[in-house]
């Protein structure tokens, strides 16, 4: 991505965590100037504190993109410290708090993206899912896209309701394949291997299918790639293929849930 225009305009960034850290990362990785970012965090991490971005300082007057990253439930705390701002692109990554929350406090005038990212986003492998409001142009949701494509993939969505399964499903989804990394591990080391080597097996398992599956072969002949009729994986199959599609249903459904919960 060309950064230039952003570079002159600047960012600004509600919130510095997990995520919203995991996007800086990424975006200065790639070419975003740390002059041009101005964070606003309650407690700036010793990573952030080093990047060179101004801190809690006042904000830019237009701001090419103001993105939201802080937890719904800080929302109605955070956001009056952006009212100043009117000709910016506000991008909310905030799980379950809807658009019609942002033109409440910014004016129904505000152009809005709604976005939905994952913490792969800090080594450039995420995928985010987009939507704007009626207010938000082609452009924005072309800038929008393009910024968030420094951190991954994007998908524009047809309608904010989908957001809630989005973010039960690749918004929450690094999670579940860490626990299955570590569920993996924990199963080697049941079978009599040492934490270390279960654990590096496991990891590498899991990077390397999911390197693999990115080549766009189908997961499904994927899977049958690796089983052998009457061999081992069919045996270890016949186990996880009973539980798991029943599991993951209920899993998103939990997560997609409770994003729905948020918006209340
Ligand atoms: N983590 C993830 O994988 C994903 C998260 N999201 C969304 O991203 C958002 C942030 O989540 P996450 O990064 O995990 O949470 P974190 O708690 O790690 O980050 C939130 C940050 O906001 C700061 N903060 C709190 N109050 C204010 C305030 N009034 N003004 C400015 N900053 C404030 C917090 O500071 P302090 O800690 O000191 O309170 C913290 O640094 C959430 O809305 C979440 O739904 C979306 C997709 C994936
Ligand atoms: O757990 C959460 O609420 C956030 C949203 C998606 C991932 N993390």
């Amino acid at each position: 991505m060309d950064f230039t225009d952003i570079n002159t305009r600047g960012v600004v960034l509600l919130g510095c965590g997990k995520m919203g850290g995991a996007m800086l990362e990424g975006w200065l990785d790639r070419g975003l100037s740390p002059g041009a970012v101005t964070v606003i965090d309650p407690h700036p991490s010793d990573w952030l504190r080093g990047t060179g971005v101004a801190l809690n300082a006042g904000l830019p007057d237009a701001p090419a993109i103001t993105l939201i990253a802080v937890k719904p439930q800080m929302m109605g705390d955070a956001l009056p410290s952006l009212r100043g701002l009117s000709d910016t692109l506000f991008v909310t990554v905030a799980a379950g708090t809807p658009i019609a929350a942002y033109e409440a406090a910014f004016g129904t005038g505000a152009r809005v993206v709604r976005a939905m990212p994952n913490t792969p986003a800090a080594i450039g492998r995420g995928i985010t899912a987009i939507v704007g409001n009626g207010a938000a142009t082609q452009a924005d949701l072309d800038l929008a896209e393009q910024f968030l494509s420094a951190v991954g993939e994007v998908v524009r969505l047809d309608s904010e309701e989908q957001m809630d399964a989005v973010t039960g499903l690749s918004g929450s989804g690094p999670a579940y394949v860490f626990h299955m990394i570590e569920a993996m591990a924990a199963a080697g080391e049941a079978q009599g291997l040492a934490p270390d080597l279960a654990l590096r097996l496991a990891r590498a398992t899991v990077a390397g299918a999911g390197a693999l599956a990115m080549k766009g072969e189908a997961p499904g002949q994927l899977r049958e790639n690796v089983t052998s009729p009457g061999g081992t994986t069919q045996a270890g199959l016949a186990v996880l293929m009973e539980e798991l599609p029943d599991l993951m249903i209920r899993t998103v459904r939990a997560a997609a849930d409770r994003s729905r919960e948020l918006r209340a």
